[in-house]
């Protein structure tokens, strides 16, 4: 049988872009079928908007800060039109370079919403990115599902009158009051960046601590931090209901306060993306929250299907997605042995200000598996010493105590994501504390503390199993 293609990508997002680009390198007939915007969520609405809102939240703080250097600057206005105008001309500009970069590669783009027929078939009909494309039908001989994710909402009476991070990077205006819902990576990013452009944000989670899953004094210190920002937090609230009043929503939690806003934004998880998708057509299984399920080759359970990225629901991270479609277009089409990365030592950063990034275990998993040692330290960073700013950093390692490996770093303060970059690849190499420890500083630096911790806070027994 001849089929159009070798390999079909759906979705060209962080994964597939990868995926399709490595193998067209390898000399495959590549297509990448793309329904709504090219270079998926990461490039239009996730990491790169949201970083750019990030920096443009930053400029308040820094016009205050500059005076007690000197500067006499004084507190200006923020054009919320300006900036979403500037946001989305880069984003144009990269849509273009994703569709000039897959073409030099050799690849066929496809418009449309594709659709399984069969485990060979693709059935790709109009979507918003081409509405009158004519429907069409296209044949490989493998087909990997790159589809991402997408918001969820809480099923509450109103969820309809919240908005998801989808519609946040395009609101016509600057929301003056905010309720956030949820304290997960978007939550925490979305109410800095609202904050920081003036909003008043409130702030509300199911927990006594922001971002389950990371460490305990990273939490802890990321709470100081929100409410250092201004943002008032409901802890321990579960949302009840959203109500429109004339212009205004009011949302109510379950410890019966109600709280008056312009928007109420649900950050409360994504899920797979697999509407429409045909699977029905295939022996393709999903597990919870429609997640397809993949072996360790990102094969799925129909023989000649492969599925990367978010759709999998492993580590929902855009290098994490790059890597996976890396390494199977590798597999697939390389003649030397594939690219190999370690997920476990994956860095991760929540873009608040200050930031918190993390690398491997936090003391908590740690101590699953014996006693660890624990370095921490507390400053506040020259900057603002100066400037008279109340805005902490604080540092920790996490140091298995029988092999001195640091197994764990978190850092929460300014450039914490630059920094934990390079400390992930000490980690990834399984360094010791004294390796650590014979490497000089950069002085002056925030990073010289993670070579110049010397004493011991604490030490934590073996957890109880
Ligand atoms: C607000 C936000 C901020 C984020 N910030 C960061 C960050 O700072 N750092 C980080 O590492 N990660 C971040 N992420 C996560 C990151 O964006 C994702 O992990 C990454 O984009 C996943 O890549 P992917 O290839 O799996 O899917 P996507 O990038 O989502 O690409 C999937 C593509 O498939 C297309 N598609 C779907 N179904 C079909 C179909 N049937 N036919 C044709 N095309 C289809 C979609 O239109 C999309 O373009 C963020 C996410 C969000 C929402
Ligand atoms: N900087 C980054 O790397 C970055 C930024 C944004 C998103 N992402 C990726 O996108 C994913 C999705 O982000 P997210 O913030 O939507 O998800 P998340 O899983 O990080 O956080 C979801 C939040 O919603 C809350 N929640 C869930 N169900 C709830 C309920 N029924 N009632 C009340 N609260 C509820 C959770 O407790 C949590 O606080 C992240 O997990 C991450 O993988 C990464």
């Amino acid at each position: 049988m001849t089929y159009d293609f070798d390999l079909l990508v759906i979705g060209a997002g962080s994964g597939g872009v990868r995926c399709a680009r490595i193998a067209a390198g390898h000399g495959a007939r590549v297509g990448v079928v793309e329904s709504r915007h090219w270079g998926g969520t990461c490039v239009n609405l996730g990491c790169v908007p949201k970083k750019l809102m990030v920096m443009a939240s930053d400029y308040a703080d820094m016009v205050e800060d500059s005076h007690n250097f000197g500067w006499s600057t004084s507190p200006g206005t923020h054009d919320w039109a300006t900036l979403i105008a500037a946001k989305d001309r880069e984003i144009t500009r990269l849509n273009g370079i994703y569709v000039t970069m897959l073409e030099k590669a050799g690849i066929t783009l496809l418009t449309g919403h594709a659709q399984f027929v069969d485990g060979h078939t693709l059935r790709i009909t109009p979507s918003p990115l081409a509405p009158s494309e004519q429907p069409r039908t296209v044949t490989a001989e493998r087909i990997v599902i790159a589809t991402g994710s997408t918001p969820t909402k809480l099923d509450i009476p109103g969820a309809e009158l919240a908005i998801t991070s989808d519609q946040a990077f395009g609101l016509p205006k600057r929301p003056e009051r905010v309720v956030m819902i949820g304290s997960g990576y978007i939550g925490i990013e979305f109410a800095g960046i609202f904050a920081g452009l003036g909003s008043r944000v409130d702030l509300v989670y199911r927990r006594d601590l922001p971002l389950r899953g990371f460490d305990e004094d990273m939490r802890t210190a990321l709470a100081d931090a929100i409410e250092a920002r201004g943002i008032t937090q409901h802890r321990h609230a579960n949302p009840v209901s959203i109500t429109q009043n004339g212009p205004e929503l009011v949302l109510t939690l379950d410890n019966g306060q109600a709280i008056t806003a312009d928007c109420v934004f649900m950050a409360t998880g994504r899920r797979p993306k697999i509407d429409a998708l045909g699977l029905a057509n295939t022996s393709i299984t999903t597990a919870e929250n429609g997640r397809i399920q993949v072996n360790a080759e990102s094969e799925t359970t129909h023989r000649g299907i492969y599925a990367i990225g978010d759709v999998t629901d492993r580590i929902n991270l855009t290098p994490v997605a790059i890597a996976e479609g890396h390494n199977l277009a590798d597999r697939l089409y390389g003649k030397a042995p594939p690219r190999q990365w370690c997920y476990a030592t994956t860095p991760k950063a929540v873009f608040f200000s200050p930031p918190v990034a993390t690398v491997g275990l936090t003391e908590d998993e740690a101590a699953q598996n014996g006693a660890v040692d624990i370095y921490l330290t507390r400053f506040t960073p020259m900057r603002y010493t100066l400037a008279g700013r109340v805005r902490k950093t604080v540092m920790k390692l996490v140091v298995e105590q029988q092999s001195q490996k640091v197994v764990g770093v978190h850092i929460l303060g300014d450039e914490a994501p630059e920094m934990l970059q390079a400390v992930a690849i000490a980690i990834t190499a399984e360094l010791t504390k004294a390796d650590f420890d014979r490497t000089i500083g950069i002085h002056p630096t925030s990073a010289e503390e993670l070579v110049t911790m010397r004493t011991r806070t604490r030490e934590t027994p073996e957890a109880s199993k």
